[in-house]
């Protein structure tokens, strides 16, 4: 997919919100558009997914298939979340079974039966990113994906991210918080006051993991958010969050396996 000399405004004398953006996507390729707040990374997103046109210019060669979850899903509508996400299942052809694995991938299982209007906010993202992977995306725009997002959702993304690309997919994704910056081979797209700017992707052979090992931690459910952006914020990688339950805790405590080593 192309930005071919893409300008945007939104009324005919409001300033440019974009101007002369012109940047390719290749088929699996991860894109995190970067930027401060009201830099343009929205806007661009939105003229990706086809949600807004352009002034000037074209985007073109989009996917056929493109999954947009919004910053913020629009959940004023008269649904339950299961009958929203059944009947988006059916809009594009794909079986209601597509539904119930997101609902269950997500967590989402407990509010099925809720009108999305009651839904909490990081509830209806994650209606919103559910029905965007209904039918395997050839291009995924996420726009802040991590919004109101709770730590094992969050830690979902990525893996969803690498999904989609590995199956051949596109992904765009904004990231004012640099959550996903450190994802291996993403290219870069900086955004200031309406100006895009292409980096070169980051090599996943520049990661020293060969050095690393896990740690895994316990942390309160309630800290679990603040944990990870407290981790991450010292430079470490989060791998996962998941519930205590499906850890698998050894009989013996590796102390006493040492003493017998010694014995
Ligand atoms: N619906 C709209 N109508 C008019 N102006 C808009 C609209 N949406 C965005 N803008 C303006 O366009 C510019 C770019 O906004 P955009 O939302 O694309 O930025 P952003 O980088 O995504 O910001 P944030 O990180 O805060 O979401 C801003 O000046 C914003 O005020």
């Amino acid at each position: 997919m192309r930005f071919d000399g893409v300008w945007f405004r939104y009324a005919r004398r409001a300033p440019w919100a974009l101007r002369e953006a012109a940047a390719t996507v290749a088929p699996g390729q991860t894109v995190v558009v970067l930027g401060p707040n009201g830099a343009g990374k929205s806007t661009l997103l939105q003229l990706a997914a086809g949600v807004l046109r352009p002034v000037r210019g074209a985007v073109r060669d989009r996917p056929r298939t493109v999954g947009w979850v919004p910053e913020r899903f629009p959940a004023d509508q008269p649904f339950t979340a299961l009958g929203y996400l059944r009947a988006m299942a059916r809009l594009r052809d794909a079986p209601p079974s597509a539904a119930d694995d997101w609902i269950d991938r997500l967590g989402l299982a407990e509010h099925t039966g809720t009108p999305l209007a009651a839904l909490s906010k990081g509830t209806a993202q994650k209606v919103g990113l559910a029905q965007a992977l209904l039918t395997p995306p050839g291009l995924l725009v996420l726009d802040e994906p991590w919004e109101g997002l709770d730590a094992r959702a969050r830690t979902l993304v990525p893996q969803i991210v690498a999904e989609v690309t590995g199956a051949g997919g596109a992904v765009l994704v904004s990231d004012h918080r640099g959550e996903i910056a450190g994802l291996p081979d993403a290219t870069h797209w900086s955004v200031t006051a309406g100006t895009l700017q292409v980096e070169a992707a980051v090599p996943a052979a520049s990661r020293p993991e060969t050095d690393e090992v896990v740690v895994e931690i316990a942390v309160p459910r309630t800290a679990a958010d603040d944990a990870v952006v407290r981790l991450r914020e010292s430079g470490h990688r989060v791998l996962g969050v998941r519930e205590i339950k499906d850890f698998e805790v050894r009989d013996e405590h590796p102390f006493a396996a040492r003493e017998e080593d010694r014995r």
